[in-house]
């Protein structure tokens, strides 16, 4: 059987072919590598098709073979691996034979051949507390015997923040202090040392020319560069990045330079970088990051607290639960945690950053999956990633890079063999999957998640609770909150808000029941809902667990929280705007064009519109009727108006139809997008764009099947042989501009139901105002309130080509109407104001568009 020698650090192991070997931080591994850059479970190797094989385990940071990316890839004697960085990271040298020096793997010489270990997260971590004690009968707060059992001091679980000291420890100072100051790193170890002699330029980027090349999509292919000037100082200049360059976690303009202090930071996607001498310290964030929140308050107008002293803190590679009944504050302190609606009080510190004085650059080493699916489910899973990557990643990512990047997660999360399907043909868990899929593509620190087993039968509840103690297990925290309580063990801890947004108990999960004296969640929720008024959180602060796991923490006095700078609350944008708009309106064509039905009725319903209008009197054309011999006045044709009116309030409906769901069912998507660098013109335009031909589409045909079969002027006012599309111009143009209003509906309303009454109250608006029905011009008030509907100037408009003057004249005595003069001036008036009227509604879109981003966006 052929062996393979591998090499690292002095180090060899010989591997025998007849079973594979993990290679990983993993202690239980096969290959142990100690490097932060390196996965838990990076990778195998394995002999397969007679040669040895390497197989990256989508690690977070790649495998690399002569500066590739690799997945899958045969090792070749003399050329090294490298792993976590293309570069740098730690290299693997393979060599053919057994080597005189090599010692066998103990477990290769030892072991029977075993099977390939399973990824972390596809077993369930074995988290198995103390069994527990019976619990007492339950009973009231109020009655006696109730206090809190502590269960007895276990000093083996006493929890260790290695990076969270109290006031203190060597960090709570500068954590609290200005932003961004050396010691945050005093206790985690340079990844790498890059030294920088004078006069010498050191640039960084993904692209390999680069002296620090940094294998991170976030970062541009030339991103920055360090220059260590003749004085001896150093400046940091940013080439124009997609994502930032960041100075002590504040952006520096793009493009602009700052001469570095000794106690500078300079932070590039996941790397950061400190000057200390002519050495350049770069510290790699892995995803192992401590975190915690202090003293957590937020009030909302009028005084009240929801929030309430909500403090905790976890080690890297953690995952938290927080549990508590409605109303508790779950959705205010995750929005709290992740800036979307900083707090009035207390900070969040990430690995002992401050989140809000830094949050330009730690925000995008967040991830939140909503509760809601934020990915459109028309689309394939691949696709639907596709998408979402162009919009993250930086403009000069290749479409390999981000493919590469999206079949990596994929692998990760166990998706590969669904990629192909759409979204909504998969289950409720595996949908769950693809929206953590999507955030984990950015490789965030730290994710979020709102609610995510909501709906899911209890195996898929499972499913995904195992999916997320994978993620914290290789190397990243997760805190999710749930109602589900079945698979709270699977957490390192549990976070317990009482009514009112207080906390109730924070800790071991398996301890939880026992603290609260109750053998079932559903005693201990039935408690919150009975007692509501009784203080929770004294209880939980006179405790012996609050002692053991959150009294450090607390130990900080309450501070009034710093609010994100400006220019820290807009995140960067990742793409140009006219890329994100490319990106925007070629997304929105492939989920209609996966909707046949609304492809259908796209052009059925117009279809249908413009010829009912060919049942009214089909004999009867569209011109002025002769004079009455005997009256001397004009006989009105009722037929005009009729099919006119109908005409028009079918291009408001369907224009108004097509648009007045759109946003309010991306609402999710949008909020999410937003935070990550989406801009709001941009989105708007695209859906003004795509919406806007659909309309006009429909417009058109609508007038030219509803005019074509009558007979009409032989010459219009503008278009003189053509009267037929001058006639049907104006239906387009109110199809456009109802689809406008149809947008604002979407961008007030709370929920998608509620949509549909007011389509209908805005389409018998427009009947009412067409003028068909009645005469407007000299209704005092009536006449001016018209102006306001599209309705009022389309119908106006094809009537001053149709003379509606003389089709409808006015009753004797009264003047007519100026905005039906058979003249040019008055169809152009009436054209000019209708698409006014549609550009207002834009404008008004977007400020109301506001009310879908995140709380810290609106302002
Ligand atoms: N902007 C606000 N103004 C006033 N009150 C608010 C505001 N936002 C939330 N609240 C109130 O704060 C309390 C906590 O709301 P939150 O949505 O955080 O609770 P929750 O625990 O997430 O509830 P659920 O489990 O039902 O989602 C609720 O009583 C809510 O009505």
């Amino acid at each position: 059987m052929p062996e393979l020698v591998l090499e690292y650090n002095g180090r060899t192991w010989t591997l025998d072919s007849s079973r594979s070997y993990t290679i990983g931080r993993d202690p239980q591994g096969d290959l142990v590598l100690d490097d932060a850059r390196v996965s838990w479970r990076h990778a195998t190797v394995s002999h397969a098709d007679g040669g040895w094989v390497i197989e990256d385990h989508g690690s977070t940071n790649g495998s690399y073979v002569r500066g590739q990316r690799i997945q899958r890839t045969r090792l070749e004697p003399g050329v090294p691996v490298h792993l976590g960085n293309a570069t740098d990271g730690p290299r693997l040298n393979p060599s053919a034979a057994a080597a005189p020096a090599a010692q066998p793997l103990q477990h290769a010489s030892t072991q029977a051949p075993q099977s390939q270990p399973a990824v972390p997260h596809a077993q369930p971590q074995p988290h198995p507390g103390p069994p527990q004690q019976a619990p007492q009968t339950p009973q009231p707060p109020h009655a006696g015997g109730w206090d809190p059992r502590p269960p007895a001091p276990q000093p083996q679980s006493q929890p260790s923040f290695p990076h969270q000291a109290g006031p203190a420890g060597p960090a709570g100072p500068q954590a609290a202090g200005p932003a961004g100051a050396q010691p945050i790193y005093a206790e985690r170890s340079p990844t790498t040392f890059h030294q920088l002699a004078l006069g010498r330029v050191m640039r960084i980027g993904r692209a390999l020319e680069n002296e620090l090349v940094v294998s991170d999509l976030q970062v541009s292919r030339n991103h920055a560069e360090f220059h260590a000037m003749p004085d001896g100082r150093c400046e940091i200049r940013d080439l124009g990045s997609h994502n930032g360059t960041y100075v002590n976690g504040q952006p520096i303009p793009k493009g602009g330079t700052r001469v570095l202090g000794p106690s500078d930071v300079v932070g590039v996607g996941h790397s950061t970088f400190r000057l200390v001498g002519d050495r350049l310290e770069e510290f790699v964030d892995t995803g192992e990051v401590s975190f915690s929140a202090r003293h957590l308050t937020v009030t909302v107008d009028g005084g009240k607290q929801i929030l309430k002293d909500v403090s905790f803190a976890v080690p890297e590679k953690s995952l938290v639960a927080v549990i508590g009944p409605s109303g508790s504050g779950k959705s205010t302190l995750l929005k709290a945690l992740t800036g979307y609606r900083p707090a009035d009080q207390g900070d969040v510190l990430y690995d002992n950053r401050n989140l809000y004085k830094q949050f330009a650059e730690l925000r995008q080493r967040i991830g939140l999956v909503p509760q809601d699916d934020i990915l459109h489910k028309e689309l394939t899973v691949k696709k639907a990633l596709a998408y979402a990557a162009k919009l993250r990643f930086p403009a000069d990512t290749t479409s390999a890079e981000r493919a590469a990047r999206i079949d990596e997660v994929l692998r990760e999360l166990k998706l590969d063999v669904h990629k192909d399907k759409k979204v909504t043909s998969l289950s409720g868990g595996q949908r769950k999957r693809v929206s953590v899929a999507l955030e984990l593509l950015t490789k965030p620190s730290l994710i979020f998640l709102d609610e995510p087993t909501s709906g899911l039968d209890p195996g898929m509840d499972r499913d995904v609770m195992q999916l997320l103690r994978g993620l914290a297990d290789d190397g990243r925290t997760v805190l999710v909150v749930t109602h589900s309580v079945a698979e709270l063990a699977l957490c390192d801890k549990l976070l317990v808000m009482a009514p009112g947004g207080a906390v109730a108990y924070f800790g071991p999960p398996d301890e939880a029941l026992n603290f609260f004296g109750y053998s079932t969640w559903a005693d201990v929720f039935s408690a919150f809902e009975n007692y509501r008024d009784y203080d929770w959180a004294g209880r939980w602060k006179g405790s012996q667990h609050y002692r053991t796991y959150a009294a450090d923490i607390d130990a900080v006095a309450p501070q009034t929280a710093y609010a994100p700078p400006p220019q820290a609350i807009r995140p960067p944008k990742p793409q140009g705007w006219f890329s994100q708009f490319l990106t925007l309106v070629r997304r929105y064509v492939s989920v209609i064009a996966s909707d046949r039905g609304f492809l259908a009725l796209m052009v059925i319903l117009p279809a249908v519109i413009g010829s009912v209008s060919l049942l009214i009197n089909p004999d009867r054309g569209l011109l002025p009727n002769p004079l009455n011999p005997q009256t001397g006045r004009i006989v009105p044709n009722g037929t005009a108006t009729t099919v006119l009116l109908i005409l028009a309030v079918g291009a408001c409906f369907a224009g108004a139809a097509n648009s007045v769901r759109e946003l309010i069912k991306e609402r999710v998507i949008y909020e999410r997008e937003r935070a990550t660098g989406l801009s709001r013109s941009a989105y708007l335009m695209s859906k003004v764009f795509v919406l806007g031909l659909i309309t006009v589409f429909q417009g058109l045909l609508v007038g030219v099947i509803g005019f074509a079969g009558r007979e009409i002027p032989e010459e219009g006012l503008l278009l003189e042989g053509m009267a037929l599309i001058e006639l049907s111009l104006p239906i387009m143009g109110l199809g456009f501009t109802s689809m406008m209003f149809g947008l604002i509906i979407s961008a007030l309303v709370r929920t998608a139901e509620k949509t549909m009454p007011l389509l209908v109250m805005f389409s018998i608006i427009q009947v009412v105002f067409t003028g068909c029905l009645f005469a407007l011009h000299g209704t005092p008030g009536v006449n001016e309130f018209s102006y306001l509907m599209p309705s009022r100037w389309a119908v106006a408009a094809a009537g001053a080509t149709l003379d509606f003057n003389r089709i409808a004249p006015p009753e004797p005595g009264a003047a007519n109407d100026p905005l039906w003069e058979h003249t040019l001036g008055a169809w152009s008036l009436d054209m000019i104001a209708l698409i006014g009227l549609g550009a207002v509604c834009g404008f008004f879109v977007a400020r109301f568009l506001r009310r879908h981003e995140p709380e810290v966006m609106r302002k």
